[in-house]
């Protein structure tokens, strides 16, 4: 890549709150720089909200976020070092997938040399190379991620949010795209924010955990850590690991 490497940015959030309605979430966590982080947890503990609220999407109703060491809790969206990858929607479906990237650098689609230089290289690098005509209907739904993923890398951001990129997927393509993430995340040092339901991705990128249950962190620590006999325990029974899991508790291990 030609691009400059932009570090990863530490994320912080201190004391933060945010309700809807009847649920209640409580978050003070600190992701570290330039790591890569993975966030597990029963459907609706609040995995995407905790992505949205680093991203701007949503604004803690007490607390603050910070980004770095800039406090970014009034920030729009636009304002944060942050892209966000989601599970779906991510490409607009008249745009080429060159076009789709490009936004990337540029809102309006205009482009300098350097910018489609850029583009080039990260459509290059997710193995897209061939496909920059194609609109996203033209592609299986691994490639409309990688066209996804080749944005975010083009944007070139400290802080990379990853919400369910590859759920849809089978997998094998799971693995290879878990695989590039890793390897993007080698290349550029950015900080990776990977929330997923399957423990395989978790042990397969490796880095960091986060475990939420109920609105709240239930537990952190390193992947081996969590997967190992003295993982948290909480965590070993939501992935089905701890021996006397009553059947009942069982219930956090549907998959969505
Ligand atoms: N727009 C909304 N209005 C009201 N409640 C919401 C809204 N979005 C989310 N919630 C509630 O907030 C809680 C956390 O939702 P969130 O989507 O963050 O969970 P999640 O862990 O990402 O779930 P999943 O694994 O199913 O995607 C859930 O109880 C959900 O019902």
């Amino acid at each position: 890549m030609n691009q400059p490497r932009q570090p990863g940015s530490a994320v912080e959030l201190r004391d933060v709150s945010f309700d809807y309605e009847e649920t209640r979430m409580r978050f003070d966590l600190r992701i570290e720089a330039g790591a890569i982080t993975t966030i597990m947890g029963p459907s609706g503990s609040g995995k995407s909200t905790l992505l949205n609220l680093i991203a701007g999407f949503e604004t803690p109703q007490s607390g603050r976020v910070l980004i770095g060491t800039e406090d970014m809790t009034d920030m729009p969206p636009s304002a944060r070092p942050v892209s966000m990858v989601f599970q779906e929607n991510n490409l607009f479906a008249h745009l080429t997938v060159a076009q789709n990237v490009g936004l990337g650098r540029s809102p309006a689609l205009r482009l300098s040399e350097s910018d489609r230089l850029a583009v080039t290289e990260a459509l290059t690098r997710t193995g897209l190379a061939g496909k920059e005509g194609r609109l996203p209907r033209e592609l299986s739904g691994g490639e409309r991620q990688r066209v996804a993923l080749a944005r975010a890398l083009v944007r070139n951001r400290p802080v990379l949010l990853l919400d369910e990129p590859f759920a849809s997927l089978g997998p094998a393509l799971r693995e290879d795209m878990v695989d590039l993430v890793a390897a993007l995340h080698a290349e550029h040092g950015m900080t990776v924010v990977f929330v997923t339901h399957q423990p395989e991705d978790a042990r397969r990128i490796a880095g960091n955990m986060v475990f939420l249950d109920n609105g709240t962190i239930a537990a952190t620590g390193n992947t081996a850590e969590f997967f190992g006999k003295d993982g948290p325990p909480a965590f070993r029974n939501y992935i089905g690991l701890e021996a006397n899991a009553a059947p009942t508790r069982d219930v956090a291990r549907k998959r969505t």
